[in-house]
């Protein structure tokens, strides 16, 4: 985005409330000088168009609302936070009353156009399954509250099984691509989790079952060298969508 991916947008200023992050990356730009937002309200007061998540689904919950109140857009990759059915509810009365959009990037996984078509004509059953390596799933909640100890983890071991509501809040970051297909499909998705010590790369299968189409879809991520949990593909994901937001609305899926 700083050197010329996205052309027609200005990056107003940055919040995180770790703010030496702010300052690490504002220092790496070359085109733009965002202002480094001491509170929430500071970066609201930059009055942008669009705001970016990328922080939790803590930070959905705390904002999500008041970006939408000010005005502006607002796109979320911390998509697990959706599945709370009161908070979509709200996001999505406020986005309507104020004639703004939320928009929910396809993040680290592929092909939610096709999925969404398909829940056009109803879609029978719809899985993910993530594999990732251990050292990017042992700070889950699951895995800390059940005690599951992954450094012994010596081949490809299936550490959780269930929907995606129960699975965005147990692995809050490591599978809020399983909101995205579920908000997709308009079904929940059923998500398996593998922890698998011969991969190096986060690994998202979607298996969907409809009528008019049996669709499976495997993307293998190269994680980003910042965060082993999360792959490369979900930050150009997110920086694609403003590209296409701000290069006059042509929008190639
Ligand atoms: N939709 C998708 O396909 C994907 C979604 N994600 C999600 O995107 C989010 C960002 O991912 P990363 O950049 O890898 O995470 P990260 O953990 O490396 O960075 C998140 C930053 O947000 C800040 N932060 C967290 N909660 C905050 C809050 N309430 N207020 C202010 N700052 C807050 C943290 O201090 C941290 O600096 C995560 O929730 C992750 O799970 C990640 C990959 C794919
Ligand atoms: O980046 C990934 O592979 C997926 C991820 O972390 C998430 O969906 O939260």
């Amino acid at each position: 985005m700083d050197e010329g991916v996205v052309e027609n947008a200005e990056l107003v200023a940055l919040y995180d409330v770790a703010r030496e992050r702010c300052e690490k990356l504002a220092s790496e730009l070359k085109r733009f000088k965002p202002r480094i937002a001491s509170c929430f309200e500071e970066l609201l007061g930059s009055k942008p168009d669009v705001v970016v998540e990328a922080a939790s689904q803590q930070a959905v919950r705390e904002y999500g609302l008041r970006v939408l109140e000010s005005g502006a857009d607002l796109i979320v990759l911390s998509v697990g936070a959706l599945m709370d059915r009161d908070l979509l509810a709200k996001l999505v009365e406020a986005a309507r009353r104020k004639r703004r959009h939320i928009y929910t990037p396809s993040g680290a996984i592929a092909g939610l156009d096709a999925v969404y078509a398909l829940s056009l004509n109803g879609i029978r059953s719809v899985r993910l399954v993530t594999r990732k390596p251990p050292r990017a799933l042992k700070d889950a909640p699951y895995v800390r509250e059940k005690g599951i100890n992954l450094d012994e983890t010596r081949e490809p071991t299936t550490i959780y099984v269930g929907p995606a509501s129960e699975a965005v809040k147990y692995f809050p970051a490591n599978v809020n691509v399983a909101a995205a297909l579920s908000l997709a499909a308009k079904k929940e998705a059923t998500v398996e989790i593998v922890a698998d010590p011969t991969v190096e790369r986060n690994i998202h299968e979607i298996h969907v079952d409809s009528e008019a189409s049996k669709l499976t879809i495997r993307v293998e991520n190269t994680p980003s060298p910042m965060n082993p949990r999360t792959s490369y593909l979900a930050a150009l994901s997110a920086i694609a969508l403003l590209k296409r937001l701000a290069d006059e609305r042509l929008w190639i899926a």
